[in-house]
């Protein structure tokens, strides 16, 4: 039986990496595998547990087959690694940090993944993301300009859409991710 696909996306700054890195044990162990993206990023830049590769590197491995989904976005081009085909097919729930402008590309080579957008409150997007202090001053405009065209835009308010808040503490957003994929915490051995 095939997994789910879960797609997790929301503003830069909402906290994707956050949850995802917060939850991956409670997801490994309610047999959810969390992929790692092939991103163009410099390798110096905080971020992620990315792979990070040249633009030459990304299309040539795009070009073999390598991605699954593959997109660009914020100057960077990202790849979903082809794996997550076997993991599906093998019965594993997947995660994937993925791409609100990619979405219905998405739902066309996987038309049940789960869309799951994370929001935070506008305030604190800003904050976040210079506090963060990966991108520039101007990068960060930038992602808040992306950002505010996908507030504009209805398109990504379909129903089918899972939202999950991460105004709060992180703790809370993981529980009410895992409460949605009707996984719950290991629980405590100690
Ligand atoms: N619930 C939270 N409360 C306070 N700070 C948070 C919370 N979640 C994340 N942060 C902080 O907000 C910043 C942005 O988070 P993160 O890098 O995880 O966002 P992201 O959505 O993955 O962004 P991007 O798409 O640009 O990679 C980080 O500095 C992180 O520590
Ligand atoms: O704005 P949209 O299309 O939702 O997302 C664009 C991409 O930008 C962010 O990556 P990062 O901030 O470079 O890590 C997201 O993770 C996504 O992959």
């Amino acid at each position: 039986m095939d997994g789910r696909l879960i797609y997790l996306m929301g503003p830069s700054g909402s906290g994707k990496d956050s949850l995802i890195e917060a939850a991956r044990e409670p997801l490994r162990a309610g047999n959810c595998e969390v992929v790692r993206r092939v991103i163009t990023r410099s390798a110096e830049s905080v971020g992620e547990d990315a792979i990070e590769v040249s633009r030459e590197e990304f299309d040539r491995r795009r070009a073999k087959g390598d991605f699954a989904l593959s997109w660009q976005a914020n100057g960077l081009s990202y790849g979903i690694p082809a794996r997550i085909d076997q993991w599906l097919a093998d019965g594993r729930d997947v995660l994937i940090n993925g791409s609100r402008a990619h979405l219905a590309e998405a739902q066309q080579r996987y038309p049940t993944l789960l869309p799951v957008l994370l929001t935070v409150k506008d305030e604190a997007l800003r904050e976040r993301l210079l506090r963060r202090g990966r991108e520039s001053p101007a990068e960060i405009e930038a992602r808040l300009h992306r950002n505010a065209l996908f507030t504009a835009d209805d398109s990504i308010g379909d129903t089918q859409i899972r939202r999950l808040d991460n105004s709060g503490d992180l703790a809370g957003t993981v529980a009410n991710l895992l409460k949605l994929l009707n996984l719950s915490a290991k629980p405590d051995q100690t």
